[in-house]
């Protein structure tokens, strides 16, 4: 695959999926740019500092990150997209914009259908209260009503296995513990679009063992999933269409094995040695 055929950096057209498979679109994004606006000079939010330093411009107060830089692609329904890229390269970015979190600074994204995530519960959840309320929350933030949320509730709670503290302050979770019950949520209130970043990185071997496991079941009943990982080989296992990011960019998109095979020869290279056409 040469790259002049997946890069769709800029205002070109978007990334289709994978071909011929005649389903509708789960995400369309359309030239997303996404810019974090931080001071340059981290005293620069205090009284003090704007009082006694004369006024400047707002460039030279203001540093500008272009996390994304134009991204387009259509995601049919059913896909399992693996995104990857290296630190710094704008998934996580990418993947709140999709979530609806994160506004985009220009360009627009579409998503058909209910979204969950792992992140947005993250986010919903309140740390004051139980694990068992915080699932009624993160039903809720997820668009389900108290029935629907009740119906799945026994299921969340023994996917989440933590016993009694499943009644105790979130507050006193270790960070597997909260990861776990965010991805039982997230996982079980049978969300349309499904967003996963680094979910399987967290947690130890018998969490991560159910997790890929629980992301097959979502795989075979045809949910739409994006799945950021820098774990290579769990992109190849599960995913059938990926894209590569660097620097805010969409470098590559296709095939999990041919898109990560580049992605790793290009971190192996260094790439300040490698074109983007050599890829
Ligand atoms: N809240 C924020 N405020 C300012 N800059 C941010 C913020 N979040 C991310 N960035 C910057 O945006 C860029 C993209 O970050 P992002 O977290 O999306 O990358 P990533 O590909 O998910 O990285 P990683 O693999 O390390 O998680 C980076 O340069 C990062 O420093």
């Amino acid at each position: 695959m040469s790259a002049s055929e997946t890069v769709t950096a800029g205002r070109g057209p978007a990334a289709p999926g994978p071909p011929g498979r005649g389903r509708p679109w789960a995400v369309q994004v359309r030239d997303v740019h996404i810019t974090y606006r931080v001071p340059r000079d981290p005293r620069a939010n205090t009284l003090r500092y704007r009082l006694t330093r004369p006024a400047r411009r707002r460039s030279e107060l203001v540093r500008e990150i272009k996390a994304l830089r134009g991204i387009s692609m259509d995601v049919a329904h059913g896909t399992v997209l693996g995104v990857v890229g290296a630190n710094g390269a704008g998934k996580s970015t990418l993947m709140r914009a999709v979530a609806g979190i994160l506004p985009p600074s220009g360009g627009e994204i579409e998503v058909h259908g209910r979204i969950s995530t792992l992140l947005a519960l993250g986010v919903g959840f309140n740390g004051n209260l139980s694990g068992r309320e915080n699932v009624v929350l993160g039903g809720l933030a997820a668009g389900l009503n108290r029935r629907q949320i009740a119906e799945r509730y026994e299921q969340i709670a023994a996917w989440a296995d933590l016993g009694d503290f499943i009644d105790m302050p979130m507050k006193t979770y270790s960070s597997g513990m909260y990861g776990r019950l965010a991805f039982a949520v997230s996982t079980h209130m049978e969300p349309d679009v499904l967003l996963i970043d680094e979910a399987l990185s967290a947690g130890d071997a018998k969490f991560k063992r159910k997790s890929y496991d629980k992301i097959r079941e979502l795989v075979d009943q045809a949910r739409t999933i994006f799945l950021v990982s820098h774990a290579v080989g769990t992109i190849r296992d599960l995913c059938d269409d990926c894209v590569w990011l660097h620097r805010g960019r969409l470098m590559m998109r296709g095939d999990p094995q041919q898109v990560t095979a580049a992605y790793i020869r290009f971190q192996e290279v260094g790439e300040d040695a490698v074109v983007l056409e050599d890829v």
